[in-house]
């Protein structure tokens, strides 16, 4: 089956600097949830910001639905069908209440406005943030940011979700209903996170990047926590020092 989404050997390092992203192939299916986590630092951002067309690689090729990706109408076929959670919300969310910025994006393709109220509204009852949708957005706690961030994405039906630390700024019960929430959604997904206890309950596969590279993770055997001993904040084994 042609990946959604596709890498193949694709490099990349900001101006003249060492490679960031190096020789990475990465293949997202439908329906596919793959979850990614790596040190500070290891290009996590970079790679979605590659699928986005947002940063372009060195050498190598990205393929949307089997489409190589290479000029920026390339890119804005897949932005239309693939939405990107940012890392903070507030690059997400620039309209003054929470309303119109969900029904921004419907509203930018030519959706009626009453069709992308009634959207918007259903978006945010499916996420349990009905009694947001009147309040100023900036005035928002963080983690309803991100909830909305999120809604303003899936208000565009997208095919797939990148979601750059999800769960930043979520306390544990708004953790868990992300969960839940991932849970009900069927789309193909990469989650990047350093909880790794959020992703092995919303992603079956798991990467780690490291040195510019996507590897394979052993989700049985790998996790993180936190000053415990010297490699807690890492993902790692036990049997490591
Ligand atoms: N615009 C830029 N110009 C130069 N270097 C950059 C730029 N953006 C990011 N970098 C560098 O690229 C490297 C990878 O950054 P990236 O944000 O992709 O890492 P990450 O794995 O997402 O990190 P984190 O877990 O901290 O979010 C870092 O060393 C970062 O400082």
């Amino acid at each position: 089956m042609i990946p959604l989404i596709e890498l193949c050997a694709v490099s990349f390092g900001y101006r003249n600097d060492a490679l960031i992203i190096d020789q990475v192939d990465l293949a997202l299916h439908e329906k596919q949830r793959i979850g990614l986590i790596g040190p500070n630092g290891s290009g996590k951002t970079t790679l979605f910001n590659l699928i986005m067309g947002l940063v372009r690689p060195r050498c190598g090729h990205l393929y949307f639905r089997g489409h190589p990706l290479t000029k920026e109408k390339d890119f804005k076929v897949l932005r239309q069908d693939v939405g990107l959670l940012f890392q903070d919300a507030d690059d997400q969310l620039f309209s003054p209440t929470v309303l119109e910025d969900i029904a921004f994006g419907p509203l930018n393709l030519g959706v009626s406005a009453e069709e992308a109220r009634t959207r918007s509204l259903r978006v945010l009852e499916e996420l349990g943030l009905r009694h947001l949708h009147e309040r100023i957005t900036h005035q928002l706690s963080g983690g309803e940011k991100k909830l909305v961030a999120l809604a303003t994405i899936l208000v565009m039906e997208p095919s797939a979700l990148l979601l750059d630390e999800p769960t930043n700024n979520l306390d544990p019960p708004t953790r868990e209903r992300l969960i839940d929430i991932l849970a009900g959604l069927d789309l193909a997904t990469i989650v990047i996170s350093h909880d790794y206890d959020f992703l092995a309950a919303t992603c079956r596969d798991t990467r780690i990047m490291e040195n510019g590279k996507v590897l394979i993770g052993e989700p049985s055997s790998l996790h993180t926590h936190y000053h415990i001993h010297r490699h807690g904040s890492l993902p790692h084994r036990h049997g490591d020092t």
